[in-house]
């Protein structure tokens, strides 16, 4: 079966952003080997917080890039290792972390919403939540569109509840941490339609 380049390629960008997100959670687990520290101005370079479930922790961590290793090589410092620096969970850490997602206004849903819905994504009977069906050319199309999203899935770690027969995908967007509709399915739901766009 020919697969479609687009998909191969996403197929490739998200086996790696996998296998990145995997280091990242590696990222998490607190360190007895320490090497040679970076000094502070390389660790802006994509430095992350992380939170570490099993610790019940935030982490600062910081997730080296190709420059700051090569830096680093240079300097004669061997197989870099990460810092972490184990910061306790506080509450407003907690509080902070539910505050980032939170349900839809009824301000935002007039704003933000209408537009979807003129585009044909409709609310869901007895559920805050938003269903479209997407009717794409065959499998390998349907399927790399999947691809795309589930790489924007990732990122933001915020899935779709979806369903793909052949050439169709039955899309339900909801947030289940707020139990509803939040900016977060606005901004899949959108990126769905642009998505879409592209392979029209
Ligand atoms: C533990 C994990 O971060 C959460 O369950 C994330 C994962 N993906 C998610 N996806 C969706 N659609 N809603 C969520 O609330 C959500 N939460």
């Amino acid at each position: 079966m020919l697969l479609t380049n687009k998909y191969a390629q996403n197929m490739r960008s998200f086996q790696k952003l996998a296998s990145l997100l995997n280091e990242r959670n590696k990222f998490c687990w607190p360190t007895t080997a320490t090497t040679k520290r970076l000094n502070v101005s390389q660790w802006s370079e994509g430095s992350q917080r992380l939170y570490c479930s099993s610790s019940n922790r935030y982490e600062s961590s910081v997730l080296y890039t190709t420059a700051t290793r090569a830096a680093a090589a240079a300097t004669g410092v061997g197989h870099l290792r990460f810092y972490s620096k184990q910061q306790p969970l506080t509450a407003t850490a907690t509080a902070k972390k539910r505050k980032m997602v939170a349900k839809l206004t009824e301000q935002e849903r007039a704003e933000k919403l209408q537009p979807l819905l003129d585009k044909g994504w409709s609310l869901v009977e007895g559920r805050d939540a938003i269903y479209k069906e997407f009717v794409l050319k065959d499998f390998n199309q349907a399927f790399s569109f999947m691809t795309g999203v589930a790489l924007l899935a990732e990122k933001m770690n915020h899935h779709p509840e979806w369903f793909n027969c052949y050439n169709k995908i039955q899309v339900t967007l909801s947030t289940h941490d707020v139990g509803g509709l939040s900016s977060q399915d606005i901004r899949m739901a959108t990126y769905f339609e642009a998505q879409a766009k592209l392979l029209s």
